[in-house]
């Protein structure tokens, strides 16, 4: 095998109503199910009006200001497909512009995530296609690769697999375990159940006597803290 030209055509594919059943779930509540370790760095921001990403991920290992293999990723990528995209974290050349902005959303391809520049903004504040990025650039990319499509890379800090599911929205991009999606599901349902529970605390003037400030009181006691 041609390492440094590998184009991986197969992935295995989840239950879409699985996918499906996460897309209501805050990205930081997802996070909070998975130990707080699995969110990509605060660099990677949403581009555009369109602040909701899920889908699985088809992945691309680019050279530096080169998008000869995303282009090709966008030729392979399924319907919701996430194609998210280790761009080196350049900040000098984008890799990605509304043509394929235009295209990829002809195909019902659910977003891109990239870590590195893009550009022809313009199109994103103006259309739903969700397209997180670390950085904007009208400085263009080349296409010569090489480059790889569904290998494992590197983006916004995390290791992301061909086929995990990228769940993210204002507040970033959370990598999910396709084999533990359902058990996250599981989880996250009853953090959200939790959560509302607080807001219903402080909307009734309540939350010195919830579980939080209780705990936290019991804490400070048994860490011998002083109130001076
Ligand atoms: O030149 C490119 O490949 C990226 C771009 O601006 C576009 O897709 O519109
Ligand atoms: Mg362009």
């Amino acid at each position: 095998m041609s390492v440094g030209k590998r184009i991986i055509r197969h992935r295995n594919n989840l239950d879409k109503q699985l996918v499906e059943a996460l897309r209501k779930y805050p990205s930081a509540n997802v996070s909070d199910c998975m130990g707080r370790l699995y969110s990509m760095n605060a660099h990677i921001r949403p581009m555009g009006k369109d602040n909701k990403i899920i889908g699985q991920a088809l992945t691309v290992k680019a050279s530096i200001a080169d998008n000869m293999l995303f282009h090709q990723a966008l030729l392979m990528a399924d319907p919701g497909d996430v194609i998210v995209v280790d761009a080196g974290r350049d900040m000098n050349h984008s890799v990605c512009g509304e043509i394929m902005y235009s295209y990829a959303k002809s195909k019902n391809i659910a977003g891109f995530v990239v870590d590195g520049s893009i550009r022809d903004v313009d199109y994103l504040v103006n259309n739903e296609f969700p397209v997180f990025a670390a950085g904007i650039t009208g400085r263009g990319p080349y296409k010569n690769g090489p480059g790889e499509i569904n290998v494992d890379i590197s983006c916004g800090g995390q290791v992301v697999h061909p086929g995990d599911i990228i769940l993210g929205d204002e507040d970033g991009i959370v990598v999910i375990p396709p084999q533990e999606a359902l058990n996250i599901l599981e989880k996250v349902k009853e953090l959200q159940a939790n959560e509302i529970n607080s807001l219903n605390l402080i909307a009734n003037g309540d939350w010195e006597n919830g579980s939080i400030a209780t705990n936290l009181s019991k804490q400070l006691k048994e860490d011998g803290y002083e109130f001076l």
